[in-house]
């Protein structure tokens, strides 16, 4: 399997509050080429699983092998994508792009390297702003450049589209479709959105919470572009909402409780 993560569990530990455990036995194997989605309720640890697949964060049981290889810190292989673009806002968008591979390549490559996926994401126009020059949308297309432009075997998303507005966000639907269709880099998104989801993946995993665990795995396999008012997007969509109903529920009494008892 390309990407697997194999019986992962995760626990913090604080020294005022002990240990806490978000998930354990999470087993999930992804193919490669995938475009797979991650929903879940807050706080079921959509996040932190994607960090130990970036390598951020420490695996507490289990392991994240891929292409044969364990995870044990970041690398190259693996590209990530945050909802804050996270660019430097004292190079320009080329600079940018080039950062992470100028070490790794020749002047020539990674000059081409860079043109090539800044004219993926229609930004060839704007490679001399600087990023703040940019809208919202524009910079996390930087970003996703940026991300490819290291061609890493994985690109990991963390709700990429979470702080842009609706129009954007459908915009960058299309865009990131384009993209996958002609890389076929194997995607892993985690989104709060049940249409997100399905608007983009091959396939949804839907986690639970208290304890953080997969209580679903959808397979997508609708022709794209997929519309919004598509019968049988509807239908998934309900689906998946039924689902999360409970879990979603579950998070805010316990918020609600929380908050009466202080
Ligand atoms: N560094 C940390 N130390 C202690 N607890 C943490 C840390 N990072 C995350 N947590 C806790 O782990 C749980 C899972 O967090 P995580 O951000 O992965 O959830 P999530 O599903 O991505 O949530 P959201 O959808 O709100 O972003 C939460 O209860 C969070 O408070």
């Amino acid at each position: 399997m390309f990407l697997n993560i194999d019986q992962v569990g995760k626990t913090f530990k604080d020294q005022e509050q002990g240990s806490f455990e978000v998930f354990s036995n999470i087993k999930l194997s992804i193919e490669e080429n995938q475009f797979v989605s991650i929903l879940g309720p807050s706080g079921c640890g959509k996040s932190t699983l994607l960090s130990m697949i970036a390598g951020l964060e420490d695996i507490s049981e289990g392991a994240i092998i891929l292409e044969g290889s364990e995870i044990k810190r970041p690398g190259p292989d693996r590209g990530m994508v945050f909802q804050e673009p996270s660019l430097f806002p004292w190079l320009n968008v080329k600079e940018n792009v080039m950062y992470p591979i100028k070490k790794l390549l020749s002047k020539k490559e990674a000059e081409e390297r860079v043109n090539h996926f800044l004219k993926m994401v229609h930004l060839s126009k704007f490679k001399n702003h600087y990023t703040y020059e940019l809208s919202g949308g524009m910079q996390q297309r930087v970003a996703i450049a940026r991300a490819l432009a290291m061609d890493p075997k994985v690109l990991l998303m963390d709700e990429p589209f979470g702080a842009l507005d609706e129009q954007t966000r459908h915009i960058m639907h299309d865009e990131l479709t384009k993209i996958w269709l002609e890389t076929k880099k194997t995607i892993l998104f985690v989104t709060h959105s049940i249409q997100e989801a399905i608007k983009l993946s091959d396939r949804v995993v839907v986690m639970g919470t208290r304890p953080g665990r997969v209580i679903a795995d959808f397979k997508v396999d609708l022709p794209r572009p997929r519309k919004r008012d598509d019968a049988q997007v509807i239908e998934l969509e309900n689906q998946v909402m039924e689902l999360l109903k409970d879990e979603i529920n579950k998070v805010l009494k316990e918020e609600l409780d929380h908050e009466i008892s202080h």
